[in-house]
């Protein structure tokens, strides 16, 4: 889908140690060598208590057209270390030239909720290609990610009323509008002002009209009839250019002659003032006009906290439009995810050796293992996810009777059991096999339907905006031993 945007590779949309680093692997052997890195990022964004995973889809797309063109390797033939020679060699770039992918990647779906250290995307290859992945899978998941979960936290304050992403203009460039549109819809707007999303990506555009419009006419009136006329299907005037509450009179007058010639007035648009008290007056002024059924449409740098408190004061708002702070992300603009080294082929012994990094914080100590993620849950909803390792164990086998103990990773005395019958869900499922893609991409529709679906079974706790209930995430206890072993031989002592 990004790729639908350029008419050329992106190949080399990654960061250059990406690059030196895929030389080194080549040059001293190691490229093929297989490896195994998790994607997932640390912390909720907003100050929340959950995330949607978002970004996929172009993941698949970015995967399925890489190739290193030769106007790509041209360029790297330029560029030089400090004694002004070739940084690669030539060899390099024959091998970059015919450079396939064959990478096997399985990934959290798309509109899945998910939480702080689950790999959303687990990537498994010969370590050459698995690098090189790197930046361009963490650009495209923390963005929509980041994006999607904003919007979902906007339709939860919105609940059953309508929401338009009108961004584009305010966006992090072309790119940004683009998967900010997408991913907007798949959180959970209804529709967006970006045409060219509405074409590449089937979401339903929507709008009102500019200020520019009613300036342009000597009266408002004059400016609001002829809209309508021309466009008597798809009236919605912006009522606030000069005075909002005659604004809206104006459009009742507008709205009569709609009605004479056999039309409606869908809508008014407030974008300033208090959105309250404007609303509440509009819909009297409206309702005593017999006009119950136009809706009042606000815009103006709206936020969920601020739709929030208008709903609390009850004000007369139908439609949302929420353009820069849901494109940009306004109060947290980047999703931290992380993309780790977790295991690497012992070609002596060809089992894995796990991987992890240290670090003083523990929150930045990574977790080792080829993961998968196993959601558990009743009847009401989600309980806790459990993150394991599916080669060292047999949790992927057939349930034993055995039952699983799962370990809080902050503190390793608080535990919980689950018994082999408690149904569950592994997240990641197959994406690409050996460089071929196995998995079927739902339809965006289905995706947004499945945040919503994934919302509910969410306990509300969760969900709320301030300091909401952290849900459970775990380590399943042979990872967790594996994960303390590890720890304690790189820091040089013994179990
Ligand atoms: N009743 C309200 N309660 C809380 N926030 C509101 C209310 N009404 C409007 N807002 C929000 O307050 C912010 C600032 O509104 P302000 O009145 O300064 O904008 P404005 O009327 O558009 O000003 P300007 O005319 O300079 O553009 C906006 O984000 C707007 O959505
Ligand atoms: O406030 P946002 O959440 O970013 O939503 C988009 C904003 O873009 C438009 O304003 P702009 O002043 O650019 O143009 P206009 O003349 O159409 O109001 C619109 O009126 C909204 O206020
Ligand atoms: O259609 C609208 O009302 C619109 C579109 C983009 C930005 N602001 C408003």
């Amino acid at each position: 889908m990004t790729n639908k945007l350029y008419d050329t590779s992106l190949s080399l949309l990654t960061d250059l140690y990406q690059v030196t680093m895929a030389y080194g692997y080549w040059k001293s052997k190691t490229a093929e060598k297989e490896a195994v890195f998790n994607l997932y990022f640390r912390k909720n964004p907003f100050g929340g208590g959950f995330t949607i995973a978002c970004g996929l889809a172009n993941v698949i797309g970015y995967i399925n057209n890489f190739g290193i063109s030769k106007k790509d390797l041209r360029y790297l033939r330029t560029l030089t270390g400090h004694d002004d020679a070739p940084m690669f060699e030539e060899e390099f770039m024959d091998y970059l030239a015919n450079l396939k992918l064959t990478c096997s990647i399985d990934a959290i779906p798309e509109g899945t909720v998910v939480f702080p250290n689950e790999p959303l995307v687990r990537v498994r290859g010969p370590i050459l290609q698995c690098q090189l992945l790197e930046t361009p899978l963490l650009n495209l998941i923390n963005f929509e990610s980041l994006i999607a979960t904003k919007a979902a936290r906007l339709r939860l304050v919105a609940e059953k009323d309508s929401l338009l992403e009108f961004g584009l203009r305010r966006a992090q460039g072309f790119d940004g509008g683009m998967t900010a549109s997408r991913a907007a819809y798949i959180g959970g707007c209804d529709a967006t002002s970006n045409v060219l999303a509405g074409k590449l990506y089937d979401i339903p555009v929507r709008g009102t009209h500019a200020h520019s419009w009613v300036m342009s006419f000597d009266t408002e009136q004059q400016a609001f009839d002829t809209y309508a006329e021309m466009m008597p299907n798809n009236v919605t005037l912006l009522v606030d250019t000069y005075d909002t509450l005659q604004g809206v009179r104006h459009a009742i007058e507008t709205g009569k002659k709609l009605v004479a010639r056999g039309h409606k007035l869908s809508g008014i648009r407030l974008d300033s003032g208090d959105l309250a008290y404007l609303s509440i007056e509009a819909r009297k002024l409206l309702d005593e006009a017999g006009f119950q059924d136009t809706s009042i449409v606000a815009s103006n740098d709206l936020d969920e906290t601020i739709i929030n408190s208008l709903k609390q004061q009850g004000a007369k708002i139908d439609i949302w439009g929420v353009g820069t702070k849901l494109v940009t992300a306004f109060d947290q603009p980047a999703l931290g995810g992380v993309y780790k080294l977790a295991a690497f082929r012992n070609e002596v012994s060809d089992r894995w050796d796990y991987k992890m990094k240290l670090s003083e914080q523990a929150i930045k100590i990574s977790t080792p293992g080829i993961q998968q993620v196993r959601r558990y849950l009743d009847d009401r909803g989600f309980l806790a996810d459990m993150i394991f390792d599916s080669e060292t164990n047999e949790l992927d086998q057939p349930t034993t009777g055995k039952g699983t103990v799962m370990i809080d990773p902050m503190d390793f005395t608080k535990r919980r059991r689950f018994n082999a019958g408690q149904p569950y869900e592994n997240l990641l499922v197959p994406i690409f096999q050996n460089g071929k893609q196995v998995y079927v991409l739902p339809d965006i529709h289905s995706v947004r339907d499945r945040v919503q679906t994934q919302l509910a079974s969410l306990h509300p706790g969760v969900k709320r905006f301030v300091n909401p209930h952290i849900y459970p995430v775990g380590l399943e206890k042979h990872l967790h031993e594996l994960k303390t072993n590890l720890i304690l031989a790189l820091r040089g002592e013994s179990a």
